[in-house]
């Protein structure tokens, strides 16, 4: 009889993992039983036709609607029912379209008060000098991730729309996130803006986890590892962009219509 070898390394539990997940609105289900695993590092969108169940999917996930039933495990701990900020302290974040921004503020204050936040300074700012120079480090460090170095100056609410966007992006790093939500981040750009995003996106979800929902079918099938397919609240398809795209199913329930 052989034994198990016993240096196996245990297996990292996944970013994500969402198991019989139920959201109803009175006795209307929006999402009915959904069955998803995102391994840490993965980019992953979600698609489907209008009013699927997206954006409840990810008001889920954040924490903005408790489940009717089902669990939601991020990185091994269950969060479902949980309040947005704590599931936000458990490494999980989420950019919303610009709400977040403060525009009275430059790019550069914007940035760092999610840092100073994320590094524990709510009230004593002027604690250890020494860890503010951490902050301004680390600020400076986003700020280069997200392009807006040179806009460091600048009034939040006095940049471009996609500098905004990036900026929201800027924002949700800052916590030191390890599972990244967006949604539709490449909305209301032109083209030159959104292949800038997509760069973008790529370097923010280097050593993250990425869930996104989009709509762009090339910015999906350049961008994401895995596509999950949503339609009326269920996973018709979780799969690699080129299984995705030739999936009889999903032609037929989602890209069809796109193609058409
Ligand atoms: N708070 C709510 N109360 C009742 N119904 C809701 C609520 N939130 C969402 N819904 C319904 O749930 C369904 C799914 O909406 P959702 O916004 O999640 O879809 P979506 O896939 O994100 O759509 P879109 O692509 O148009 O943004 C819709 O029929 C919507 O009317």
């Amino acid at each position: 009889m052989t034994s198990a070898p016993q240096s196996a390394a245990p297996t990292p539990a996944p970013a994500l993992a969402l198991q019989g997940l139920e959201k109803s609105f009175g006795a209307i289900r929006i999402i009915r039983g959904i069955d998803l695993v995102i391994p840490a590092g993965e980019r992953h969108a979600v698609i489907g036709p209008n009013g699927a169940g997206k954006s409840t999917l990810f008001h889920l996930i954040s924490g903005h609607y408790r489940p009717t039933t089902g669990s939601i495990r991020l990185n091994g701990e269950e969060i479902a029912g949980l309040a947005p900020e704590k599931i936000n302290r458990r490494g999980l974040s989420r950019s919303f379209q610009i709400t977040n921004i403060f525009p009275q503020l430059s790019v550069w204050e914007n940035i760092r008060c999610a840092t100073l936040w994320s590094m524990g300074y709510r009230y004593a700012f002027w604690r250890n000098v020494e860890r503010l120079a951490d902050a301004r480090e680390k600020t400076e460090r986003i700020l280069g991730e997200i392009n807006l170095l040179h806009r460091w100056n600048v009034p939040a609410g006095e940049l471009a729309y996609a500098e905004q966007r990036a900026l929201e992006i800027g924002l949700a790093i800052a916590g030191d996130a390890s599972v990244l939500l967006l949604d539709e981040p490449m909305a209301g750009m032109s083209h030159a803006e959104t292949e800038r995003m997509v760069g973008l996106i790529r370097t923010v979800s280097e050593g993250r986890t990425l869930l996104m929902i989009e709509h762009d079918m090339s910015v999906i099938f350049g961008l994401a590892d895995r596509i999950s397919v949503l339609v009326y609240g269920e996973l018709l398809a979780s799969d690699t962009p080129e299984n995705i795209k030739s999936n009889a199913a999903v032609q037929e329930a989602y890209l069809g219509t796109e193609a058409a």
